[in-house]
């Protein structure tokens, strides 16, 4: 039997084979407070073929997301579940390389991109909006729509018309396939309808790619980065322009979907808060929201960090020991995962005051309860890998919030009994119905 290298770790190893996967796939919520309150802050867990440490203070946060001896691979530890499906994106990529990519990157997240996207985000905002009828509505089926049509406007540069239904589809069928446990492409399987899906989405996004460089630069995403250089004036190869920008698509398009629609359903279901933020949204007079709003939108940029605090769209950032490294304290072994879990963190009560409630006052000044550490509110990561689109993302999400809440009222019913799968990024189990007036 080979040594277990974790022994001194609280925890267990989980079932046979699969370890603690299928809880972590149905409720990955459930499964590490039941760890944290049988084991503390500091647990193994087996997940998706990978044997870990999980920790859950800010400070051991701190730690993994600076590493200061460039010990934990990010590719490593997200490879097992996005690996295949979402191949050399920023997130799998680790240290020079990582950095020399996110350089490059960076040119069309600068100031000057992200005021181009404004404008853009507005118009396509707008557009959706405008004619949205009084009634029922999914809101997370509907942020979707609107998001997946920004990001097909303003990051990819085209409206997708027809092409829209079956890009969807491509990409819904990577993510579902990066947490499936069955990992073999067998036909009919999850797992292979994600690898084709993949197939799909490189396609599409290869022959934009050629058609943008044979174009004048434009201020669409992927046009910046078809056009982006490296320090030495190079363009990158177009297969790396690829896979970052199915890579983007992931990174932008769940993750800003999910914080729309808990952000509005909160709102929903707590008319004082709202009436807060449409009093805000309302004093913007219809503007395009710009990044200089936001310390006039106080209200709502809480709204918005209460969201994220209460269901963080990436809730897990897991890394790989390529060697030994001590975390606090305690000694991980090369070759093992090291888990960060905003999910957790965000609602841990050491730290929150009644951590499930909806509370945006909580970041207010007086309170602040998000500064008692740098790295106990930690919605969009930290150190080299911080999300490298969090101005877009919010500029986006209170560009909509605001068309949306000007001129309507939107209500939901407490007794719904609404339940947000956490895993890989937050979404309803069943419908998330609200009013719109
Ligand atoms: C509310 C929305 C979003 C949230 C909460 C979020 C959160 C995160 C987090 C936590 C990470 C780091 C994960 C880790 O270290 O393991 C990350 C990375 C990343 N995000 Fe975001 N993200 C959001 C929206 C966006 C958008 C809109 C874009 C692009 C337009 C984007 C692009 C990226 C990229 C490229 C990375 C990888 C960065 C790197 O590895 O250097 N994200 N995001």
């Amino acid at each position: 039997m080979p040594m277990d290298l974790l022994a001194h770790v609280p925890g267990d190893r989980g079932w046979p084979v699969v370890g603690h996967t299928l809880s972590f796939v149905h409720d990955a919520a459930g499964l590490v407070e039941r760890h944290r309150r049988a084991h503390g802050d500091v647990f193994r867990m087996r997940v998706l073929g990978r044997e870990g440490v999980t920790f859950l203070t800010p400070q051991a946060t701190r730690e993994i997301y600076l590493d200061p001896g460039k010990v934990l691979s990010s590719e490593r530890g997200w490879s097992s579940s996005i690996g295949p499906l979402f191949r050399n994106g920023l997130m799998l990529r680790d240290f020079d390389d990582h950095h020399r990519h996110r350089r490059v990157m960076q040119q069309a997240f600068s100031r000057a991109a992200l005021t181009g996207y404004v404008d853009a985000i507005h118009d396509v905002t707008d557009r959706h909006l405008r004619g949205l009828p009084a009634g029922d509505v999914d809101v997370y089926v509907l942020m979707k729509r609107l998001t997946l049509d920004i990001a097909a406007e303003v990051f990819v540069g085209v409206s997708l018309g027809q092409q829209s239904e079956r890009v969807n589809r491509a990409f819904q069928a990577a993510v579902a396939a990066s947490i499936t446990p069955l990992r073999v492409a067998v036909p009919g399987s999850t797992y292979r309808r994600g690898l084709r899906g993949r197939a799909e989405l490189t396609r599409v996004f290869g022959e934009l790619v050629a058609q943008r460089r044979r174009e004048e630069p434009r201020g669409d995403l992927l046009s910046r980065l078809s056009h982006a250089t490296t320090e030495d004036g190079e363009l990158l190869p177009v297969d790396d322009v690829v896979d970052h920008m199915v890579f983007l698509m992931l990174a932008a398009h769940d993750t800003t979907t999910s914080t729309l629609a808990v952000m509005l359903w909160q709102l929903a279901l707590h008319p004082a808060e709202q009436d807060r933020v449409a009093e805000e949204v309302r004093a913007l007079g219809g503007a395009p929201v710009t990044p200089a709003d936001h310390g006039r939108l106080e209200h709502t940029t809480r709204a918005m960090q209460e969201a994220l605090r209460l269901s963080p769209p990436v809730p897990f950032s897991p890394r790989h020991a390529l060697a030994d490294v001590e975390i606090t304290g305690v000694r991980v072994p090369a070759g093992h995962g090291v888990n960060v879990s905003s999910l957790a963190l965000h609602r841990h009560p050491d730290w929150w005051t009644l951590p499930d409630a909806f509370d945006p006052d909580r970041f207010a000044p007086g309170r602040e309860e998000h500064k008692q550490h740098s790295h106990l509110f930690v919605p969009f990561g930290g150190g080299a890998h911080l999300c490298i689109g969090n101005h877009v993302a919010e500029v986006m999400v209170k560009a909509i919030v605001a068309r949306l809440l000007a001129g309507r009222r939107v209500t939901a019913d407490p007794a719904a009994g609404v339940v947000i799968r956490p895993v890989p990024i937050p979404k309803p189990r069943g419908p998330m119905l609200l009013t719109v007036r």
